[in-house]
C-alpha cells in the first residue's frame, strides 16, 4: 500500500474506535477533573506523550496540572486526582503509583484498553478505549498498526474530546486558553 492508503486505513480504525467509547465513562472523568484540587497525569512511553499533551490543555484551561516525574511536580494529596493512561493497564511503575495514590486517599482515573487490569482495578474512574496492547498487535484487535499505536492515537483524540467537553461546560474559550500558553518558547 502507499503511505496515503495506510493513512486512510488509520483514519478508518480511529472512526471505528470512536464508536466504541462510552460517554458515561467520559463524563465520570470530566466530573473527577472538575472536582479535583490538583490534577496529576502519568503514563509511560508513547502513552505518556499523549497524556502530557492532555496536561498542557488542562493547564491552558486553568487547572493546576502536573506531570508525574517532572522536577517541579509537588506532592499528591487526598484532594487531588491522578489520571493514568496505560494501554495494557499493567505497566509496573504506573500500577505501583496508582496503589500509592489510593493509599494517600487521592482519586485515581485510568484510561486503558483493559478495565480489569491491575491499574483499572485500582482506579475509581475507568475509561475503556479500544486498541491493541503493545505485545499483541497481531490483527486480532482490528488494527494494522504496530504495538499500541491505535490506543495511543485514540488516547490523544479522546483527551482532546474531553477538553472540548470541559470548555463547553466551564465556558472557557480558545482565546482565554491561549492567554495561558507558554510565552517563553
Ligand atoms: O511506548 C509504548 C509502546 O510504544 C507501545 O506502543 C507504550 O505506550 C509504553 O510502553 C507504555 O505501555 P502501556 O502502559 O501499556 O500504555
Amino acid at each position: 500500500m502507499r503511505t496515503t492508503e495506510y493513512l486512510a486505513e488509520i483514519i478508518k480504525e480511529l472512526e471505528r474506535s470512536a464508536g466504541q467509547m462510552s460517554d458515561a465513562q467520559a463524563e465520570q472523568l470530566a466530573d473527577a477533573i472538575v472536582r479535583a484540587n490538583k490534577i496529576f497525569v502519568a503514563g509511560a512511553g508513547r502513552s505518556g506523550l499523549m497524556i502530557r499533551a492532555f496536561a498542557m490543555r488542562l493547564m491552558h484551561m486553568g487547572y493546576a496540572t502536573y506531570v508525574v516525574g517532572e522536577t517541579v511536580t509537588p506532592g499528591l494529596t487526598q484532594d487531588d486526582l491522578l489520571i493514568i493512561g496505560s494501554g495494557s493497564g499493567e505497566t509496573k511503575s504506573l500500577a505501583s503509583m496508582a496503589a500509592k495514590a489510593k493509599g494517600i486517599g487521592a482519586a485515581v482515573a485510568a484510561v486503558t484498553i483493559f478495565p480489569e487490569s491491575t491499574i483499572g482495578g485500582t482506579a475509581d474512574v475507568v475509561v475503556r478505549l479500544p486498541g491493541a496492547p503493545k505485545d499483541k498487535s497481531d490483527g486480532a484487535f482490528g488494527t494494522i498498526q504496530p504495538m499500541g499505536s491505535l490506543f495511543e492515537q485514540t488516547l490523544l483524540l479522546f483527551f482532546d474530546a474531553v477538553i472540548l467537553r470541559l470548555m463547553a461546560s466551564q465556558k472557557i474559550g480558545s482565546e482565554a486558553m491561549f492567554g495561558q500558553h507558554a510565552n517563553l518558547e
